[in-house]
C-alpha cells in the first residue's frame, strides 16, 4: 500500500460561510418584504396561503425527498390539525374564548401542541405497517388512508360537524377577537413557517437527516452498518406528519372555517408535484415550488382560459412537471443536499485506525465467530447445507468455492441480512443468528459487499458518517444537532473518518462525490465505511472484482494491516494470488457443504478442492 504522505494533498478551501445563507436570505427577504410590496390584501392572503404550501411541501419533502417514502394521503395529517384547532376553539374553549377572546394566547399553543401529537399519532399509525412496504404497495395504502381521515371528517359529524364543517374559527387576534388585516396573519403565519423551516433543516443537518438519505439511498446498506431502519422511517412519518399538523392549525385560523371541501384529494397530488417540482431532497426546492404554484394560480385567475376551466390549473401544474421532469429531473432546485462538508486542512497521521471497543481481552487463537449446522434454504433450493467453522482471533479466514457454492448466502447469515433457516451463529458467546443485521453490525460485525454499495449521492465523508451513526450517542440527542454536546461527539466522528480515510489511502476524496470515484477508490470507501462501525469482525466479500494487480497488490496489504489492528477478517475471493497470499486459513464451500478447510498450503493439495473448485484440469 502506498504510503499516504506520498499522495498529493488536496488541501479544500473552506467555502465562504456567505454562501451558505444565501438562500436563506434570499427566502426571508422576499418573505418579509412579500405584504409590503404586494398589491392589496387579496394578494397578500395568496402570499399567505403559499406559506401554508411551503410548509407542506417542507414536511412531505421529509418523506419523500430525503427517506425516500411515498406517502399520497400526506394531507390526512393537515386536516388533523386543522381540525384539531377547530374543534379546540369551537367546541371546547368555544365559550370561554367567546367571554375572553385574549384566551386565544394560550389555547393557540394548547391546540398547537394537540395537532403535534395527534398528527404525529396519525403518523405513526399509517407509518408503522408501511414500514416493510415500498413502492406500489406503499403508494396505494397511503392513498388509502388519507382517503380514510377525508371521509371519517365528512362521517363523524357530532365532533367534526359533518359536510358542513366548523365555523366562527376565531382570526389570530390575541386581543379582542375582530378580525386582524390579512398582513398581521401573513406574519403569524411567516413566523411560524420559518421556525418550521429552522427546525428541519437542522434536523436534516444531524445525523438522523444522513440516516433518512441513507435508508433512501439503500436501505439494506444503511441496515448493515447499524442505522435502526424501521424507527427512522417511523421517526420521518411522525415529523412530516407533526408540521402538516402545525401548519393545518393556522390555515383553520387564518380562514376562519373547516370543512371536507378544505381539503380534497387533489391537494395530496399537488403537494407532492410541488415536492418533486421544486425538487425532492433539497431543502430549498419544496419551498419554490409551493411559492412559485401559489403565485401561478392567483395570476391564472385573470386567464379566461382558466376562468372558464378551473380544473386546467392542476392540469397545467401536471404538465410543467412533465415537462420539468424530462428537462431537469431533478427539480428547479437540483442541487445535491450538502450534508456534512470536509473541515479541509491537513492528512491525518498515517496508520490510525480507532481500535474496536472490546471489553475483554481476547487471546490470540480463541473462537471470535462461532457458525454450527448453519443450513440456510430459499424455496426448493438448499444454498447452505451444516456449515461448521469457527473464525479464530488474529486470523484473516479465507472463503472459497465456485460460482453458487454459498459463499455470499453465508455472509448474509453471519451479517443478519438474512436469518439462517436453522443452526447457530455465536458471536462473542452471543447467539446472533436471529438479530436483524443493524443489531448484528452494532455488536462488532462489519461488511462489505460483492458489488460495491456506497451511498451513491452522498460525498465520501458522508459515507463514512453514516457507518459512524450507531456510535453517537443516544437517539433523543441525534436530533439536537445545533446543541454543542451533539455537535462534540459529531467533530470527533469527523476527525475518525478522516483518520480512517487516511487508513485506506483515500482521504484526498473526501470531499468527492462516491459516484465519481474509480473502481479501487469505491472499494476502499466501502471498506473504510465499515471501519467506521469499529468492528471486531470485518466481512469483506470479493473486495478485489474489477482491480488491476497492483490494486489487488495494495489491497493484500490493507487487509494485512487491518488484522494487525486487532480485526479479523473473513474474506470471500475469487482471486488466488490474494486469497493465498493473506489468508492464514481456507475454508472452502461446495454446493453449500464444507469441502475442506485448512492453511493455505494444504488447500492447495487438497484433492477434493483440486477436483470441485479448480476443475480436473488442475490436478
Ligand atoms: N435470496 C435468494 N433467493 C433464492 N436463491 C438464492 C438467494 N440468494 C442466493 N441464492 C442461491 O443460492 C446459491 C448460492 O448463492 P451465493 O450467491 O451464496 O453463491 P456464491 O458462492 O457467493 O457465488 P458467487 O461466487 O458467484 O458470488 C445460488 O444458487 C443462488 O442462486
Amino acid at each position: 500500500m502506498s504510503n499516504t504522505h506520498t499522495t498529493p494533498i488536496v488541501v479544500i478551501k473552506p467555502e465562504l460561510g456567505l454562501h451558505r445563507w444565501l438562500w436563506p436570505g434570499v427566502f426571508l427577504v422576499i418573505g418579509l418584504l412579500a405584504p409590503l410590496v404586494l398589491p392589496g390584501d387579496k394578494w397578500v392572503r395568496v402570499a399567505a396561503l403559499a406559506l401554508v404550501y411551503v410548509a407542506l411541501a417542507s414536511g412531505l419533502n421529509i418523506l419523500v425527498g430525503l427517506t425516500g417514502l411515498l406517502d399520497l394521503g400526506f394531507i390526512a395529517f393537515f386536516i388533523v390539525g386543522a381540525y384539531t384547532a377547530a374543534i379546540f376553539t369551537v367546541s371546547t374553549f368555544g365559550p370561554l374564548l367567546a367571554e375572553n377572546p385574549a384566551a386565544l394566547a394560550w389555547v393557540l399553543p394548547i391546540s398547537v401542541v394537540a395537532a403535534i401529537v395527534f398528527a404525529g399519532i396519525a403518523g405513526s399509525i399509517i407509518g408503522y405497517p408501511t414500514l416493510r412496504a415500498r413502492g406500489d404497495y406503499l403508494a396505494i395504502m397511503t392513498l388509502a388512508f388519507g382517503e380514510i381521515v377525508r371521509i371519517v371528517s365528512i362521517n363523524w359529524t357530532e365532533f367534526t360537524g359533518g359536510a358542513v364543517g366548523i365555523r366562527n374559527i376565531p382570526a389570530l387576534n390575541f386581543v379582542d377577537g375582530s378580525m386582524v388585516p390579512p398582513t398581521t396573519t401573513y406574519y403569524i403565519i411567516l413566523t411560524v413557517v420559518v421556525i418550521l423551516i429552522v427546525a428541519l433543516a437542522s434536523l436534516i443537518a444531524s445525523p438522523v437527516g444522513r440516516a433518512w438519505v441513507a435508508i433512501r439511498e439503500d436501505e439494506l446498506v444503511a441496515a448493515s452498518i447499524g442505522i435502526r431502519t424501521r424507527r427512522y422511517k417511523l421517526l420521518a412519518y411522525v415529523v412530516g406528519a407533526s408540521t402538516a399538523g402545525v401548519i393545518g392549525v393556522f390555515f383553520a385560523h387564518m380562514n376562519q372555517f373547516v370543512n371536507p371541501d378544505s381539503f380534497t384529494l387533489e391537494d395530496n397530488f399537488i403537494v407532492l408535484s410541488l415536492v418533486i417540482l421544486g425538487g425532492a431532497g433539497t431543502l430549498w426546492g419544496p419551498i419554490t415550488g409551493a411559492a412559485l404554484w401559489i403565485f401561478f394560480q392567483a395570476v391564472a385567475k385573470d386567464i379566461p382560459l382558466i376562468q372558464a376551466h378551473p380544473e386546467f390549473r392542476t392540469g397545467f401544474l401536471a404538465l410543467i412537471v412533465i415537462v420539468l421532469m424530462i428537462l431537469r429531473p431533478g427539480g428547479i432546485i437540483s442541487k445535491r443536499l450538502e450534508l456534512t462538508r470536509a473541515r479541509g486542512g491537513t492528512v491525518p497521521p498515517v496508520g490510525e485506525l480507532v481500535r474496536p471497543d472490546a471489553e475483554q481481552p481476547v487471546a490470540p487463537g480463541a473462537a471470535v465467530l462461532r457458525l454450527q449446522e448453519v443450513k440456510q434454504v430459499f424455496g426448493g433450493l438448499t444454498a447452505l447445507e451444516a456449515v461448521t467453522f469457527d473464525l479464530k482471533h488474529g486470523e484473516v479466514l479465507g472463503l472459497m468455492g465456485p460460482n453458487g457454492a454459498g459463499k455470499s448466502t453465508l455472509l448474509n447469515a453471519i451479517s443478519g441480512v438474512t436469518n439462517a433457516t436453522s443452526g447457530t451463529i455465536e458471536f462473542f458467546g452471543e447467539r446472533t443468528e436471529r438479530l436483524e443485521s443493524s443489531a448484528v453490525s452494532t455488536r462488532g460485525i462489519a461488511r462489505t459487499f460483492q458489488t460495491v454499495r456506497l451511498f451513491w449521492d452522498m460525498t465520501v465523508l458522508e459515507n463514512l458518517l453514516v457507518g459512524g451513526h450507531s456510535r453517537l450517542a443516544g437517539f433523543v440527542p441525534k436530533f439536537l444537532s445545533p446543541f454543542p454536546f451533539v455537535r462534540k461527539s459529531e467533530r470527533f466522528t469527523v476527525e475518525e473518518a478522516e483518520e480512517v480515510l487516511a487508513f485506506v489511502d483515500a482521504w484526498e476524496c473526501r470531499d468527492r462525490r462516491a459516484s465519481s470515484l474509480d473502481a479501487y477508490q469505491q472499494r476502499k470507501v466501502e471498506i473504510a465505511r465499515a471501519l467506521m462501525t469499529r468492528p471486531r469482525v470485518l466481512l469483506l466479500d470479493e473486495p478485489a472484482a474489477g482491480l488491476n494487480e497492483s490494486e489487488t497488490r495494495d489491497l493484500s496489504t490493507l487487509i494485512a494491516r487491518i488484522r494487525e489492528h486487532g480485526i479479523d477478517v473473513i474474506l470471500i475471493e475469487h482471486d488466488m494470488d490474494l486469497l493465498m497470499g493473506v489468508s492464514d486459513r481456507i475454508v472452502v464451500l461446495d454446493h453449500g457443504v464444507i469441502i475442506a478447510d485448512g492453511t493455505p498450503a494444504e488447500i492447495r493439495k487438497n484433492p477434493a478442492v483440486l477436483e470441485a473448485y479448480l476443475g480436473s484440469d488442475a490436478k
